[in-house]
């Protein structure tokens, strides 16, 4: 039959791109397409292939194993070739397998298979001289593989020394070395804590974790083996795969609790479905099950291809990650007011489940993965996990991709959106409005460290939500007996018992309000620091991220540039500048004052004399913390939850409801106490800096600034052209300070 130009053109390019994807899985085990993807360029390979012999090419990918060994490692020659398996795709296939194993066989008995999961992993050669393990290998391109002993004697579950006597001196143990997902999981966590780029799926993770030229790395990661075959033998390996398995597991080898001898095709039609059955539910990726003429007499007989055993063959299950594309991006709010990012997807078969939605996880995802509206990925599912988005297909991106932005109001309710610098996770600021929350809101104000309402249990809250009588705590201390009433399963007396409770809650303490409003990151011990701190609720819906955190200096300035600043300004006291002061400063040529840096100064201080009279403490960044256990992400959700009008609302109507504690008089500040700590300033008259600055400058030391004038004042700023205030502090017998007074009670800080 002629070739038609176009079908060697396609054959060729096959070839190219399956090569391209052979070294990114084989050699940098970093896929670019999912399996499914790259099993279809592979069938469509074979079958021009099998139109077409004359195509077919020694070198062709339909006709070899695995990838080339990485150089970086010492090459291993198999003594006995690791070949591949063949696959069935479908029942047909099976049952394809099956007719022609049957045929060759004499008799009519059912062929005995032995069945067993297909782990997603890679392949390693164990070999064990007088029971010692002196050398693992992977399986390369079949014939050479690459030397990864130190690595595999990391591996707790590879003995590296066999238990017993009677194992043959030379032992090959062949298997797979596979990651479950609750290691992969983990691993990943910790590779996207360190802003490492997470692994792919499991056998990726594996395949990578193994191959590393430092053992040390390998000894960290949470690999296991499974031992399903074997390799060079020094003995006999007796009549059977099933009873040679059971003599590994003997000798310490793992071997897979799933193992079992099947009978005939129903047999394993039955295994298949049974595993598939469970397949989510195991605690590693199978892809398939593998079943095996267990009779090593037939073993022989059959034979194998140079690319796979003619007496066995992997089953496969659906593929656990397909291409799909994005089709929207939206945000979803989680209970505890976390702002996730879920792709919506053209839906696609998944293992079996048809998935249209998964999830981004976060704005550091989205980013690290680049994820666009329109782009073409790889959505992954396994387990009971939510699908997710595994990564972006390059090289499929349309023209036409959109962004993902975060937004800045809540989906739900509107409130602004908070992530505080350094958090992965947006969240919803409106915690005690926001209806997502709701349940979670009103569960922890229930909670027995927070305002202890007994009886309140989660199914009554979900009752009371779900019809609508409650929205936001205040809501609870307006049931009546007569609604709880109609409540299923709530007699009389519980009733009574749950409004006694109610009342009795009121009464409570400033430090477990707070923590009853379920703030983010305001644990039981932030809530007394706060308590502790502030004097009342208002004071406290007022504050700001600077009452929580003092932040000093300018962003950028470090504290060696500071310093030279500090000390030219010391040393130069009769220097002046001749108009600009950004520019005088740049012009100063000290190292890190930056033009950008010199203006961020000058609009600070406002003129050198502010600037000389300012703490080297006030140039370069730092800050410090003025309640105990509140650092910079607590302050911003602190400040993001109190800017919340609806917030701010739903507490007034719970003290209006009478929730009420003794007061306590605040302490003073715990960022050490300064001179100034607990002092009321007033200021009045012109300034060399605004007002506000001084005023924040003050409140950063811990002094109050007030706008009024009284016996309570401890100094009064004045500036130039100071009027009544004055004369009415001097009347009252209040210290008035000037500019340079204020920077004198500074430097004594
Ligand atoms: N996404 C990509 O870009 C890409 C590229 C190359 C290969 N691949 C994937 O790699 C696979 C093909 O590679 P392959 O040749 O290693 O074939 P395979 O993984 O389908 O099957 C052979 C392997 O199965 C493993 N195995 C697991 N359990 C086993 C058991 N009980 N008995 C025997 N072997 C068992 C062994 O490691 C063996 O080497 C396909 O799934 C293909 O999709 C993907
Ligand atoms: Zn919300």
């Amino acid at each position: 039959m002629s070739m038609p130009d176009d079908a060697h053109r396609r054959a060729e390019s096959l070839r190219a791109r399956i090569r391209y994807h052979n070294h990114r899985y084989y050699v940098l085990d970093d896929p670019e397409i999912p399996d499914a993807e790259y099993d279809r360029l592979i069938r469509e390979l074979q079958a021009l292939e099998a139109e077409y012999p004359a195509l077919v090419t020694p070198d062709s990918p339909t006709q070899r194993v695995g990838g080339q060994p990485r150089p970086e490692f010492l090459a291993v020659r198999h003594r006995i070739p690791m070949i591949s398996l063949d696959n069935a795709m479908s029942d047909a296939e099976l049952l394809e397998f099956h007719q022609r194993l049957a045929k060759s066989f004499q008799d009519d008995a059912p062929i005995l298979y032995l069945a067993e999961p297909k782990l997603d992993g890679l392949a390693v050669n164990l070999r064990y001289e007088q029971g010692i393990l002196i050398q693992a290998a992977t399986r390369g391109d079949g014939t050479t593989g690459e030397d990864v002993t130190q690595n595999a004697r990391t591996i707790q579950t590879i003995p590296l020394r066999l238990l017993g006597e009677d194992w043959p001196a030379i032992l090959e143990v062949r298997g797979e070395i596979y990651m479950t997902r609750a290691g992969f999981a983990r691993l990943n966590a910790e590779m996207r804590r360190k802003g490492r780029t997470p692994f792919a799926n499991p056998r990726n993770a594996a395949a990578g974790s193994l191959r590393q030229l430092d053992a040390r790395i390998t000894a960290g990661r949470p690999l296991a083996f499974c031992c399903y075959g074997w390799g060079e033998l020094s003995a006999s390996a007796g009549e059977s795969q099933f009873v040679m398995l059971q003599r590994l597991a003997a000798w310490g080898v793992p071997i897979s609790k799933e193992l079992q001898q099947v009978r005939g095709l129903d047999g394993c039609r039955a295994y298949f479905d049974a595993l598939g059955e469970r397949r989510d539910a195991l605690d590693y990726d199978i892809d398939g099950v593998v079943f095996k003429v267990d009779r090593l007499a037939d073993q022989v007989r059959l034979g194998a291809t140079a690319h796979h055993p003619r007496w066995a063959v992997a089953r496969k299950f659906p593929a656990q990650e397909e291409l799909t594309q994005v089709e929207a991006v939206e945000f979803q709010v989680g209970r505890t007011g976390a702002v996730t990012p879920v792709a919506r997807l053209r839906p696609v078969q998944v293992g079996g489940v048809t998935v249209a939605n998964a999830t981004l996880h976060n704005m550091d995802e989205v980013i690290r993965k680049d994820v666009r509206i329109g782009d073409t990925v790889i959505v992954r599912r396994a387990g009971e996990v939510i699908p997710e988005v595994v990564r972006v297909v390059p090289e499929r991106r349309p023209p036409d991709v959109r962004a993902v932005e975060l937004p800045s109001q809540c989906p739900v309710c509107g409130s602004d959106v908070i992530r505080p610098e350094g958090e992965a996770v947006a969240r919803c600021t409106g915690g005690l409005y926001c209806p997502a929350q709701r349940k979670e809101a009103i569960r922890h104000f229930a909670s027995r460290r927070a305002m202890d309402i007994e009886g309140l249990g989660e199914k009554l809250i979900e009752q009371l939500v779900d019809l609508d009588w409650v929205r936001e705590p205040a809501d609870l201390y307006r049931l009546t007996p007569e609604q709880l009433a109609r409540l299923e399963r709530m007699g009389e007396k519980s009733a009574a018992n749950l409004l006694a409770a109610l009342e009795r809650s009121k009464e409570t303490s400033f430090a477990r309000f707070i923590f009853a409003l379920g703030i983010r990151e305001v644990g039981e011990t932030t809530a007394q620091a706060l308590a502790a701190r502030f004097d009342g609720m208002a004071s406290l819906m007022q504050a700001r991220e600077s009452d929580f955190v003092r932040e000093r200096g300018i962003k950028g300035i470090g504290i060696e540039t500071a310093t030279a600043l500090h000390r030219f300004l010391v040393e130069h006291p009769e220097q002046e500048t001749d108009g600009n002061l950004a520019d005088w400063l740049t012009g100063l040529g000290i190292r890190g004052l930056t033009p950008a840096r010199a203006s961020l100064l000058a609009e600070r201080f406002g003129s050198l004399q502010a600037l000389r009279l300012a703490g080297l403490e006030d140039l370069y960044w730092n800050s410090a913390r003025l309640v105990e256990g509140v650092g910079p992400v607590v302050a911003a959700h602190l400040a993001g939850f109190f800017a919340q009008a609806h917030n701010r609302e739903a507490i007034a109507r719970l003290l209006a409801a009478g929730i009420r504690w003794p007061e306590t008089a605040p302490q003073p500040s715990a960022a050490g106490a300064s001179p100034l700590t607990g002092k009321t300033f007033v200021i009045t008259g012109t300034l060399s800096r605004p007002r506000d600055a001084i005023k924040e400058q003050l409140q950063g030391f811990g002094a109050r600034v007030s706008g009024s004038l009284s016996s309570k004042t401890d100094y009064l700023l004045a500036g130039e052209a100071a009027g009544s205030k004055l004369d009415k502090a001097r009347a009252l017998g209040i210290p008035v300070l000037d500019e340079a007074g204020l920077a004198a009670l500074l430097v004594q800080e």
